[in-house]
């Protein structure tokens, strides 16, 4: 079972093999999560493509790699290529995604929605992509950039209730309703008190 939980990725060593659509999709995906990104394509491919914020060596694949690698993404189109990395990473208590290969996946990559502190992830588990894509656009409809501006008064009234020195359940009821508020009232509330 996959249970969500959202991880620090800071400083992370992570590996990807294959540089593709979804090899450098996944690569971007760890480097703006701050982990230290290497990517493995084949030495034909060379310096063919750029991939922000990783390193991208044209080397073949070889379980060596692995060494101090804390997460690994196999993205390559040869089945079994995958398949081996999987079975590497297991062996070695390294956490692993295929691209080709839900079943045997550690992890998965959702889609996910940021606005500020929110961090909204939807998956389906590879029933279908598809209609994880549906509901993910549905939801940044629902859930505007102005969420995040919310959030980041939510957050400096909140730590202001919490060092009041009242009872828990006022604090408790003050926290509930506070959350109710639209952006304006909280933005007033928040610049009020600094
Ligand atoms: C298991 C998983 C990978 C993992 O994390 O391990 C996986 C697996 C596979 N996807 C396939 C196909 C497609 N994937 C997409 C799109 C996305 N796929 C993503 C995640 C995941 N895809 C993980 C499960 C997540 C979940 O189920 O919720 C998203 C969310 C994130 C991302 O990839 O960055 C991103 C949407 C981002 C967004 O826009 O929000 C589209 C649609 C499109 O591109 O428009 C198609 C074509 C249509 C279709 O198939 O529905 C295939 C068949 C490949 C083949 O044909 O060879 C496989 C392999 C298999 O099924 O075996
Ligand atoms: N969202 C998802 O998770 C999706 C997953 N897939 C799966 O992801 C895999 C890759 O798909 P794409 O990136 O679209 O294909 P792609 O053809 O763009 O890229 C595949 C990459 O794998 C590399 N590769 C092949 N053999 C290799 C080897 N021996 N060593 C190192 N690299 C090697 C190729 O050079 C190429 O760069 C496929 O298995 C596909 O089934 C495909 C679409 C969506």
């Amino acid at each position: 079972m996959k249970l969500p939980i959202l991880l620090e990725m800071d400083g992370l060593k992570a590996l990807v093999i294959g540089g593709g659509n979804v090899g450098s999709r996944r690569a971007q995906t760890f480097a703006q999560a701050g982990c230290r990104v290497t990517v493995l394509t084949p030495s034909s491919e060379g310096n063919q493509r750029e991939i922000p914020g990783c390193c991208v060596q044209a080397q073949p694949y070889s379980a060596e790699q692995l060494e101090g690698v804390s997460i690994c993404a196999a993205a390559t189109s040869d089945h079994a290529l995958n398949a081996q990395i999987v079975d590497d990473c297991k062996a070695r208590g390294i956490l692993v995604n295929a691209a080709d290969d839900p079943d045997r996946s550690d992890y998965f990559f959702p889609s996910v929605i940021r606005r500020g502190d929110l961090t909204i992830s939807v998956c389906t588990e590879g029933a279908s992509p598809s209609m994880t894509r549906e509901i993910a656009e549905t939801l940044r409809e629902q859930y505007p950039e102005s969420v995040g501006e919310k959030l980041k008064y939510l957050k400096i009234l909140r730590g202001r209730i919490l060092n009041d020195g009242r009872p828990k359940a006022e604090q408790r009821r003050d926290l509930k309703r506070i959350a109710g508020w639209p952006l304006e009232r909280l933005k007033e509330e928040a610049e009020r008190g600094a």
